[in-house]
């Protein structure tokens, strides 16, 4: 495989020289350092530094909080039917309909055409649970996925660890994106059992320089939340992600300053943040919408007028592979979530049921059409 065009680059040099914690408010931008030491302000660099530092770690609890907005639930009838009051939740619909309703229009462009499909892990294919080590999936969920891989290529694009992800998921038949899309296995992650195969895979690391680096922040945030009731550190191989969903919110400015702190003597890493979690990664070009790119590309799948990808996921970071689908002008993404969100997606859906539902019909559809 040809990947002298797929080398990342560092970029975002002010990134590099200070940890930018998933991009400051607008207007604290005023305090980016400049070259020279002075803050475009002229302070003193001493003084500037320290509310650059405020800055950082402002803007960090803010995305912090903003980053899990929960829904109310209707305990009468023990479900979250509080979507369907909410008026800013159908407004949203209205530009971000749902992908089951709108599964004929989706389904329209594709005959004759390669569907390829992408899916997120937490949140898309489980369940958001407490417990990180705990987000299984369940049985019939993975029934639905391991036929829609019968029918279309389909990739498990996640934030976790690949090994991580393929013991949760445990399809064989699928394509592995770990960390974020930093770590690519573009054949069997059965590769070891299977000698014919393991000639065939392809593997793309493009963070690989940094596994020393990830593996000392990782120490170096477990010491420092190891004092905060219920943080904890999951190292996902070329990203290590620091969860405070069981953080009283009261301490999570103290996660927030602490993560900050680590994060200066590591000025190649940066955060970014996912539901209820920090996501601490290497300062590279390279995420989930390049790592869809690609596995398109790395699979022939790159003639945009003959494939149709489709992109499942709930995060942040999916946002990326989102981005890539709008400016490719192929396929779609699907944004899954039960509160109005600012998207990239052309469609929802709300939670993994859904989402099962969804990936049913696409097989039934191509049953269908055989
Ligand atoms: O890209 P993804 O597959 O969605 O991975 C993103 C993060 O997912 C996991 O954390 C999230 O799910 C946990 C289990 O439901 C939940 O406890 C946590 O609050 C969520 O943020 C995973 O543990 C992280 O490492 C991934 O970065």
């Amino acid at each position: 495989m040809d990947l002298s065009n797929s080398s990342p680059v560092i970029t975002d040099p002010l990134a590099i020289s200070q940890p930018l914690l998933g991009g400051l408010p607008s207007n604290l931008m005023q305090f980016s350092v400049m070259p020279g030491g002075y803050s475009s302000s002229g302070m003193n660099v001493s003084v500037s530094r320290l509310k650059i530092e405020e800055a950082l770690v402002n803007g960090l609890l803010d995305a912090m909080k903003s980053s899990s907005p929960r829904r109310r639930l209707n305990v009468a009838f023990g479900q979250d039917n509080s979507a369907d009051e909410d008026p800013a939740y159908s407004a949203w619909m209205a530009k971000c309909p749902s992908a089951l309703t709108s599964f004929k229009q989706i389904v329209a462009g594709a005959q004759g055409k390669k569907i390829a499909v992408f899916l997120d892990y937490d949140g898309t294919l489980s369940p958001i649970v407490d417990d990180p080590d705990k987000a299984v999936m369940s049985p019939v969920m993975r029934a639905s996925v391991r036929n829609v891989a019968k029918y279309f290529p389909t990739a498990i694009v996640s934030g976790r660890s690949r090994n991580k992800v393929f013991e949760f998921v445990k399809l064989k038949e699928l394509y592995y994106a770990g960390s974020h899309g930093m770590d690519i296995m573009a054949s069997s992650a059965n590769y070891e059992h299977n000698a014919e195969k393991c000639k065939q895979a392809s593997l793309f690391q493009p963070a690989s320089e940094f596994l020393p680096m990830i593996d000392e922040v990782t120490e170096s945030l477990l010491q420092v939340v190891s004092g905060i009731d219920g943080a904890t550190v999951e190292n996902n191989k070329f990203c290590v992600s620091v969860h405070y969903r069981n953080v009283a919110e009261e301490d999570w400015e103290t996660v927030a300053r602490l993560v900050n702190e680590v994060l200066e003597a590591f000025p190649r890493l940066k955060v970014t943040n996912g539901r209820m979690v920090l996501e601490v990664r290497p300062v590279i070009d390279w995420d989930k919408g390049k790592a869809v790119e690609f596995l398109l590309q790395s699979l022939g799948l790159d003639d945009s007028e003959n494939v149709i990808p489709i992109y499942i996921g709930d995060d942040r970071t999916d946002e990326d592979a989102f981005k890539v689908l709008r400016q490719r002008n192929c396929g779609y993404g699907i944004l899954v979530s039960q509160v109005p969100k600012e998207t990239q997606a052309f469609y929802s859906l709300r939670d993994p049921s859904e989402v099962m539902e969804f990936l049913n019909f696409l097989v039934r559809w191509k049953k269908h059409l055989m």
